[in-house]
């Protein structure tokens, strides 16, 4: 009977949590589930504009039921590349809501290009968005408020299990944050602290892929996923709300991959092995 008294409507009513990167694709997914089932969320991300108009947007949903209480939206701006952002995105999370129960570090992204010509501020602006962003939004929620009232973390990686070629700074660090995840599982448990992580093959048809990589790199693939047909944003947020919930509450330090059996079957796009160094 876990199962039928866990996923209910307003599960998580009264709770208050933060999605990085809430206010498009997946994160906006996550956020609008969490509504659902009852809690605040904070959405936070560099475009104010952007994390505005979905703040507009999903302020409507309401969890099912009468009895409900009207879960509420917040969004700031916050470039999680800085610390000093990173810590006021906590505190006014707080501020607001009183609590904080979840984080959702969603926030992320990179470029495609061959690792010869990264520039080195490339490789730094990826790294410090996936790697370091991770980390001090995990530190920031652990030293404000989780070390002394627990909380649940659930950050993003991606298909990077057999390298990420053409991705080779994002899949540094994903990689990266797969093992933090680790490595804070153990440490901040005593704190009542659970942290996952979750890695969507290069297959979730979310809108920014769709804008940002201009050619049909999703539909491509599909011969290369066994299940033979892309992901949904919901999809990934149906695993990221489960790690959240009493549902997982003996689940941490682990990662759940979300790609149709991709990553055991092909690399994570379609790089073609061509051609021969001189030497
Ligand atoms: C081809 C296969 C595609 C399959 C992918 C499917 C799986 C993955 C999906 C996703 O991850 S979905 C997310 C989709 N969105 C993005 O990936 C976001 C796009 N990228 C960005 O928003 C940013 O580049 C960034 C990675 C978040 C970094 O932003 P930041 O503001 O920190 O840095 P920038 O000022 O933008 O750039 C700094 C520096 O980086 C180099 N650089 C940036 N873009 C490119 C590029 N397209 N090509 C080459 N180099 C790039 C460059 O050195 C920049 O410095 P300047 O030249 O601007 O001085
Ligand atoms: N779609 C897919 O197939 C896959 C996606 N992923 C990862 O999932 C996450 C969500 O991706 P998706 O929804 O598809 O794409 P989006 O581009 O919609 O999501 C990325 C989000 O990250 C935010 N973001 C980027 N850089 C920063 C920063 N420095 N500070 C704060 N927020 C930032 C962006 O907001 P803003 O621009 O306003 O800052 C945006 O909302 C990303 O980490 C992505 O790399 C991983 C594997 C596959």
């Amino acid at each position: 009977m876990i199962v039928k008294s866990i996923f209910r409507s307003g599960l998580f009513a009264g709770k208050s949590a933060i999605v990085t990167g809430g206010g498009s694709g997946i994160g906006k997914a996550i956020t609008s589930e969490l509504l659902y089932l009852g809690c605040n969320v904070m959405i936070a991300s560099r475009k104010l504009d952007r994390l505005e108009n979905a703040a507009n947007e999903l302020k409507t949903i309401t969890p099912p039921g009468d009895d409900q209480p009207k879960p509420k939206i917040e969004f700031m701006e916050c470039n999680i590349k800085k610390e000093e952002q990173v810590h006021s995105l906590i505190s006014n999370t707080l501020d607001k809501f009183g609590k904080l129960d979840f984080l959702v570090n969603n926030g992320g992204g990179q470029f495609y290009s061959p690792a010869k010509d990264f520039s080195l501020k490339g490789w730094n602006a990826v790294i410090e968005t996936n790697l370091t962003g991770t980390f001090l939004c995990c530190q920031q929620a652990f030293n404000q408020y989780m070390s002394e009232h627990g909380g649940v973390i659930v950050n993003m990686v991606a298909n990077m299990w057999n390298g990420w070629p053409g991705m080779s700074h994002s899949g540094a660090a994903r990689a990266g944050v797969e093992n933090i995840t680790k490595s804070l599982a153990i440490e901040w448990a005593p704190a009542g602290i659970r942290i996952n992580a979750v890695a969507p093959g290069s297959t979730i048809a979310s809108q920014s892929v769709k804008d940002y990589y201009k050619f049909d790199i999703m539909g491509q693939q599909i011969p290369r996923v066994p299940a033979k047909r892309l992901g949904t944003v919901e999809e990934v947020s149906a695993a990221i709300c489960f790690l959240l919930s009493p549902a997982a509450a003996f689940i941490s330090g682990e990662t759940i991959k979300i790609d149709g059996a991709q990553s055991l079957y092909t690399t994570s796009i379609p790089w073609e092995v061509s051609g021969r160094y001189q030497n």
